[in-house]
């Protein structure tokens, strides 16, 4: 059923996208817009709710910036990590004093591994988690928000879109993954 006519709709959201006579609308209509703002930076990443953000309860809220933000969620898992998955995982830092107590703390607890899909998510997930030292992470940041110490930092998120995907396939197998369309855009414009 036309609970809105399309010229209303139309006008409706020109008239959200900026100043009078300013707004633009893609040749194609919304979705057609929406397509052309997205097309070709898909990109995946992923992050970790680590030991310290279970235990307190963080995973929701987490899950909802993520999730507020526009980024989909194509994988969820809580799993007690191996060792030999974190030797991998930290592979990098295998040299760093901290090492062995960092793999003692991430094997302590479950872990909640998310993939998160969207346009430069692995980008904008690194700016949402904040900085590794929680000392400098900003508030709103989910470090700058809820940790206090660099070794109990709440979340990991992939630093680039060449490590996110080595790490995803490290801690998804590819059948977890689910591919699913995002029907939000049609189910608001192609009423
Ligand atoms: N100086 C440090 N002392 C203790 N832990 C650290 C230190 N530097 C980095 N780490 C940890 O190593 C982790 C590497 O992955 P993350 O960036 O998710 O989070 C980092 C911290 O939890």
């Amino acid at each position: 059923m036309n609970f809105i006519r399309p010229a209303i709709l139309r006008s409706v959201i020109c008239s959200t996208r900026g100043p009078p006579g300013r707004a633009t609308l893609a040749p194609g209509g919304p979705s057609a817009f929406y397509s052309s703002v997205v097309a070709g930076a898909q990109e995946r990443t992923l992050v970790a709710v680590k030991p310290d953000g279970v235990q307190r309860r963080l995973v929701g809220d987490i899950i909802k910036r993520f999730e507020q933000r526009g980024f989909k969620l194509v994988g969820l898992k809580m799993l007690q990590a191996s060792e030999s998955t974190l030797a991998d995982h930290y592979h990098d830092l295998r040299r760093k004093p901290f090492y062995p107590s960092l793999i003692r703390y991430m094997a302590s607890g479950p872990v909640v591994a998310m993939v998160w899909e969207g346009h430069n998510v692995v980008r904008s997930s690194r700016f949402m988690v904040g900085d590794t030292d929680s000392a400098q992470a900003k508030p709103g940041t989910v470090r700058g928000d809820f940790s206090v110490h660099i070794s109990r930092n709440v979340v990991h998120a992939s630093d680039s879109v060449e490590v996110a995907e080595r790490e995803i396939s490290l801690w998804f197998h590819s059948a977890e993954l689910v591919n699913w369309e995002n029907s939000d855009q049609s189910d608001l414009y192609q009423v």
